[in-house]
């Protein structure tokens, strides 16, 4: 086995600065290892697309290329789609140290929250897996990746809210990022009209009145730990589709609390469930979008979900 060479991209903001402490950690570990690495720092929104975009990678050399992420979903997200988009290297594998504050993909994955351990575990590994991520692809040619989920309505506009919110910065310094998103979920709901999709599959076309959210998911949560899609998962080679009926809040309450309790609510009359490997979704008026948590903006949507598979170096 060739010796490893990691080439750390880091957002020391991601989850309160969580992302600082494990950054240092990892450095000194692998500083101690005698173990090859670069350390890129994010130092902007959207920075780790350019990065990854830009990292150039010997096709064949003595050692076994490894991109290394450190941050919250939303730095993975920005990082497998500049990868993809980097036209200098190979495909390169990539490992990954949560560090966010939902950190949704590596709950899925059952990593471990110890940045050392999970790079011992790396470390371990012998060969990439290859796991599912959604392609996003919209009618005006714009062009995305989802390692977790698309969600359009309430959860995109408790993003926003979230992210524009001003309390937020102090929110998350006093490690209170969560409370502020429930509180804006509250915000959301109120605000949140329902709206029209309409969703084309493989074999069927549908329209759905009265939404308030949709969620295109590749592994069981949103929102940090919330359940939506509980059969999703990045083995399974295909997407799940969520789409949930505005209902008022003494209706809704108990269908929450099933989302947690069993999973049943994806039995519910008021609750739409698909798997496929490709679907085309549009919505009827003017609704927020975020995807792996970053904001999609306000419009009316238009676009396509298919499947690929990127490799990843896990344990
Ligand atoms: N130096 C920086 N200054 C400001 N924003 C940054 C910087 N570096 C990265 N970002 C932005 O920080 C945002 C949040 O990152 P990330 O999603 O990884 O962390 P998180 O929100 O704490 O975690 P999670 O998505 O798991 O809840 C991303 O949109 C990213 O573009």
């Amino acid at each position: 086995m060739k010796p490893y060479f990691f080439h750390i991209i880091a957002n020391e903001i991601a989850g309160a600065y969580h992302g600082k402490t494990n950054t240092k950690l990892v450095v000194q570990y692998l500083t101690q290892q005698q173990i090859q690495f670069t350390l890129n720092k994010t130092h902007y929104p959207g920075h780790a697309v350019k990065i990854a975009q830009a990292l150039i990678i010997p096709k064949q050399d003595q050692y076994q290329h490894l991109v290394l992420v450190i941050g919250g979903d939303g730095t993975l997200h920005q990082v497998i789609k500049g990868l993809r988009q980097n036209t200098q290297s190979p495909l390169i594998p990539v490992g990954y140290i949560p560090s966010g504050s939902g950190n949704d993909f590596s709950r899925s994955l059952n990593l471990s929250a110890d940045p050392i351990k999970n790079l011992q575990q790396i470390q371990q590994a012998k060969a990439p897996q290859n796991l599912d991520i959604g392609v996003f692809t919209q009618t005006n040619g714009h062009t995305s990746i989802f390692v977790n989920n698309i969600g359009i309505g309430i959860d995109a506009r408790t993003v926003f809210l979230t992210n524009h919110s001003k309390i937020k910065k102090v929110l998350n310094h006093l490690k209170l990022g969560t409370f502020s998103y429930l509180a804006n979920l509250l915000r959301a709901y109120r605000q949140q009209k329902s709206f029209s999709v309409t969703v084309k599959t493989k074999d069927q076309k549908q329209t759905f009145k009265n939404i308030f959210l949709v969620t295109f998911g590749n592994e069981p949560y949103f929102g940090g730990g919330v359940p939506i899609l509980p059969h999703a998962n990045v083995y399974s080679r295909s997407i799940e589709l969520v789409l949930v009926e505005k209902l008022p809040f003494h209706q809704l309450a108990p269908l929450f609390y099933r989302v947690f309790k069993d999973g049943t609510h994806l039995k519910d009359k008021h609750v739409h469930y698909f798997k496929g490997r490709q679907f085309q979704l549009t919505t009827n008026q003017l609704e927020y979008g975020q995807i792996d948590g970053e904001e999609l903006g306000h419009h009316a949507f238009d676009f396509k979900v298919t499947l690929t598979q990127y490799p990843f170096w896990l344990k």
